[in-house]
């Protein structure tokens, strides 16, 4: 069925999923964005999606946020993709003009899905993971997608589940649209989802942002790997403590994760790690944050995780020292630069 969809801040993720439902051509997809240049230049050249799935431009109807008062026909859905502390000013902006059965889809990291439900009930939110997508926005109007195609290697890269919890029609079609970008499914899991996505995130995310390393050079420095090995460990014990059913992170069982002060669980991880530098030496979503000078999404990412683990009492060391010089790095207090692994290994190991 054809719906109207909009998409809420196509950073990123939004600007790929939205360029390649255009080219998929059964709905109808409004862009609206914050960043001028980005809706100029989709407005007079098209949005351009390249990457590790070819390369396309489709011409699209992207507005400013001052053009959405002139918007006449409501939209079946939203698709959140806004950073995650716009979350709440982009509901509220962007509800107005959504059905009132329409349905709010967070494309997000983190877990914002809480925050959207408040806005606008609990029925009419679905949380949507972008597992392995890796995508950037490194100029306007054109989206790159570093990462391999999840379906070539079994992996499935879209997970649609409602915020209420059963597999719906309307989940299960959602779905099937995002199917035609990658490998989706609709999951009865939201929040065990998402906690592996914040895990993978944030053993991943921040120490990448900070010391501006890639991923292939990430895997290749045993510090790295030790440090991401602890915070995925404290991440999974945190998701499990909460009794979530965490879906597996980076493709193993976050029990095996929260395991890792065990010596062969360690040396297994750190096997793993350092052959998972991926296809492209790739900056995760924060350090190209970092880079454009942006703010980071650190309180949402590992300090999320920090705030579970205090209500659960599970401590959280890495993540707090994380989350300590992330928010030195976003203060401009110090610059990003690979010192500052060393800050962190400092503050945790002395
Ligand atoms: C895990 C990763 C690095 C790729 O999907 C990501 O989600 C991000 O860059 O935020």
């Amino acid at each position: 069925m054809a719906d109207r969809i909009v998409i809420m801040g196509p950073g990123a993720v939004g600007s790929y999923v939205g360029a390649f439902l255009v080219q998929a051509g059964e709905d109808d997809i409004t862009f609206i964005d914050m960043w001028p240049e980005h809706v100029e230049k989709m407005r007079a050249e098209g949005l351009r999606a390249s990457g590790s799935q070819g390369d396309f431009t489709v011409p699209v109807n992207a507005m400013h946020l001052t053009d959405a008062q002139n918007i006449t026909e409501p939209f079946d859905y939203a698709f959140i993709t806004v950073k995650s502390y716009d979350t709440e000013w982009a509901t509220h902006f962007v509800k107005r003009y959504v059905k009132d059965d329409g349905a709010f889809v967070s494309i997000q990291n983190c877990w914002n899905d809480p925050t959207i439900a408040n806005i606008v009930g609990e029925d009419r939110q679905l949380g949507c993971i972008a597992s392995h997508i890796e995508v950037a926005l490194w100029e306007p109007a054109h989206v790159n997608r570093g990462g391999a195609p999840g379906r070539d290697h079994g992996h499935t890269v879209f997970r649609v589940g409602e915020y209420t919890g059963a597999i719906t029609p309307r989940s299960e079609a959602l779905a099937a649209k995002l199917d035609h970008i990658d490998a989706a499914y609709a999951t009865d899991n939201l929040p065990g989802e998402r906690w592996a996505k914040l895990c993978q995130n944030g053993m991943g995310n921040a120490i990448s942002a900070m010391s501006q390393l890639g991923s292939q050079e990430m895997a290749g420095d045993d510090r790295i790997r030790r440090i991401r090995i602890n915070l995925a460990k404290e991440g999974a014990q945190v998701g499990l403590a909460q009794g979530l059913r965490v879906v597996e992170i980076n493709g193993t069982p976050a029990e095996f994760w929260a395991d890792a002060d065990r010596g062969d669980v360690f040396e297994e991880l750190d096997g793993k790690l350092s052959e998972a530098g991926g296809r492209v030496n790739w900056l995760a979503s924060m350090a190209q944050d970092v880079h454009k000078r942006r703010k980071s999404e650190v309180d949402f990412m590992n300090g999320l995780i920090c705030e579970k683990g205090r209500e659960t009492g599970v401590a959280t060391p890495y993540h707090d020292a994380i989350v300590e010089a992330m928010r030195l790095v976003d203060s401009k207090a110090i610059a990003p630069g690979p010192e500052n692994v060393d800050r962190v290994v400092r503050a945790i190991e002395g």
